[in-house]
């Protein structure tokens, strides 16, 4: 039986400082944004998700964003070493946190640079974007951790948006959805679906055909609602404002015991 538990992390004081790299800065709200990550643990809650919250980092403006500090392949860890060193130190908490519920843990090291939002896994295949945030020894090393326990890794070249989940995820069947300005190499995926805005390419799968997204992408919720899924939109403004998406709030551990 597939574990569902979440990894997540509450923001902290210093939010609004977070980095922004595409985008301009406008001001975030602290208590709004609060409020909208309370909701967006509250589906995940809603929907079967145990939440474990990791330790605050709040020294860390993007801590939140606790995606990109972990990568999973079945029960074991990989703790990533970001391409931002203002993001370095979020990692400490969160090993501990995966070693807590028993997790083989592995770390990148210097000089590898990896970001867990520019990995997406579609069963065994862990593509792997190689941009801003994740460096070619970064690759290497996800590779290194991963190939031995069965994963494919397919490099994916990231230049136009932050991470590679930025500009794609994937439907629970497999196919990749992705707004198609910002996804350079479409052909390297297997099935390519358009949507018809940017969040829309951000999908987080809560089981059972039910499909996490942001309020921003209305039009592609209901391409999806369409193709037979259904829709769990959360408003999650503030953390856009930093680049943050659905997926980046969380991570799910889904072979825990294994
Ligand atoms: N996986 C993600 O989409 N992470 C978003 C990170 C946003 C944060 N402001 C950053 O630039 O690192």
């Amino acid at each position: 039986m597939p574990s569902r538990k979440a990894l997540v992390r509450r923001p902290g004081p210093r939010l609004a400082e977070g980095l922004v790299t595409h985008l301009e800065r406008t001001p975030v709200d602290p208590a709004l944004a609060l409020a909208q990550w309370e909701r967006y643990v509250g589906a995940l809650r809603a929907h079967g998700w145990e939440t474990v919250e990791v330790e605050p980092a709040d020294e860390c403006p993007d801590g939140v964003f606790v995606e990109d500090t972990v990568v999973m392949f079945r029960n074991v860890a990989l703790v990533c070493r970001s391409g931002a060193p203002s993001r370095r130190p979020e990692t400490a908490a969160v090993a501990k946190a995966v070693d807590r519920l028993g997790c083989p843990v592995g770390r990148v090291r210097e000089p590898g640079t990896l970001d867990g939002g520019d990995v997406l896994k579609i069963g065994d295949t862990v593509y792997v974007g190689r941009g801003g945030r994740t460096n070619a020894e970064g690759v290497a090393q996800l590779r290194a951790a991963f190939e031995p326990l069965g994963a494919r890794v397919v490099a994916v070249p990231v230049s136009r948006v932050l991470h590679l989940k930025s500009a794609v995820t994937a439907l629970p069947d497999g196919t990749v959805v992705g707004y198609g300005p910002l996804v350079e190499t479409p052909s390297l995926f297997g099935r390519f679906l358009p949507v018809p805005e940017e969040a829309g390419a951000h999908v987080v799968l809560l089981g059972g055909g039910k499909l996490l997204m942001a309020a921003s992408a209305p039009r592609s919720a209901e391409l999806f609602a369409d193709l037979g899924y259904e829709p769990v939109v959360v408003d999650i403004g503030e953390f856009e404002k930093l680049e943050g998406c659905v997926t980046c709030l969380s991570v799910r551990l889904r072979h825990l015991g294994t």
